[in-house]
């Protein structure tokens, strides 16, 4: 069982594996004020949709801790400017913007001192880590229904990191590998190394070495022919933000990976949880799609790879239709994508 914890509360601090070091250093991030919190999502020391909506609500709390007053009303015009720097972040991932939601609601609902409305946010902080991992494991679980029952074991492909490192433990799409290697049922990962970040590479791959799960990197230009060779069994991915007729949007690179695995009859999984579907958005074209800076196109390491005169476009997700889509596996259940709205919850933070 994986023991990899992106956001953790210890000795009054948050500690978060420093994403940009991996895989060649292990290094954790001391957090203790939540414009620093803010940072650290903004530059990806702590990223993926999950991960970020942890790391958010401790953030939410953090903030809270230092503002300096006992009057109710003024704490929380302050706790509302915390969330205003918070949802500046990331546009993308709605789970920055469920847990920001999730925290202001509680803060508001709470009767009691603004001591006390502190400690209620670190609890729910708190309870939305503990969340959140179960819900990983849920997915997981779920994940196992799916799987054909011929007793072969599956090649699955994935892109991006859906893992551990973007939730709070155990992952998404990385959380149904998991489990389907726990099942005795998987053969090999392939992860696309998913330019320009690498976060396939870097991440998935780190994660899959540490529990000596079999994986095989491949160029992100690679996945077409492995699917055409006949190496792959079935695709999962992760998602950011989930419009509620299913349109998925997830890191650069996906929707293509979509279009190739619908040529070649591949099953196209979508692992996510319920709090990463906006069942206020219609469809995927109002997904606000986060645009990041050049540099991380142009430059690998020190080296610069594009001549001077160039013009850039950094999309950081795309937005696969739902008609690509085979399901997407919640904690609650798999559903094809046009019945995702029939999970949606009583009360939604969106
Ligand atoms: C479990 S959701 C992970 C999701 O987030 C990643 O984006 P980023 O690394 O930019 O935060 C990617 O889209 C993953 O699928």
């Amino acid at each position: 069982m994986t023991t990899i914890y992106p956001v953790v509360w210890s000795n009054n601090k948050v500690l978060l594996i420093d994403q940009t070091c991996l895989p060649s250093q292990y290094t954790l991030v001391e957090i203790s004020r939540y414009e620093d919190m803010a940072k650290a999502i903004k530059t990806m020391i702590v990223r993926g949709a999950p991960a970020i909506g942890v790391a958010t609500a401790y953030g939410m709390y953090l903030g809270a801790r230092e503002i300096n007053t006992k009057e109710r009303e003024t704490f929380l015009k302050q706790l509302e400017e915390v969330a205003e720097i918070l949802r500046q972040t990331r546009p993308t991932a709605v789970n920055l913007f469920w847990a920001i939601s999730r925290m202001l609601k509680i803060a508001y609902e709470t009767i009691g001192t603004v001591e006390e409305i502190k400690n209620t946010l670190l609890e729910t902080a708190e309870k939305i880590n503990a969340e959140d991992l179960q819900t990983c494991q849920d997915i997981g679980k779920n994940s196992l229904q799916i799987i054909p029952p011929n007793p072969d074991k599956l090649s699955i492909l994935t892109h991006c990191n859906a893992g551990a490192l973007a939730t709070a433990g155990y992952g998404t799409a990385l959380g149904v590998i998991r489990s389907v290697w726990t099942a005795g049922r998987l053969k090999r990962v392939y992860a696309d190394e998913t330019r320009p970040r690498l976060q396939g590479a870097k991440l998935t791959a780190w994660e899959c070495v540490q529990e000596k799960i079999p994986v095989t990197v491949i160029s992100d230009n690679m996945a077409a022919h492995c699917m055409q060779k006949g190496l792959i069994d079935l695709v999962v991915v992760g998602a950011d933000r989930i419009a509620a007729n299913g349109d998925a949007a997830n890191k650069i690179g996906t929707y293509g990976v979509a279009v190739m695995a619908k040529m070649h009859n591949i099953p196209f999984y979508v692992a996510a949880p319920l709090s990463t579907v906006d069942y206020s958005l219609k469809n995927g074209d109002l997904i606000p799609i986060e645009e990041r800076d050049p540099s991380e196109l142009y430059q690998i390491g020190d080296s610069v790879i594009y001549p001077d005169g160039v013009d850039y476009y950094n999309p950081a997700f795309d937005v696969t239709p739902a008609k690509l889509i085979t399901g997407i596996i919640t904690e609650q259940k798999t559903v094809k994508p046009e019945e995702l709205i029939s999970l949606k919850p009583e009360l939604s933070y969106h």
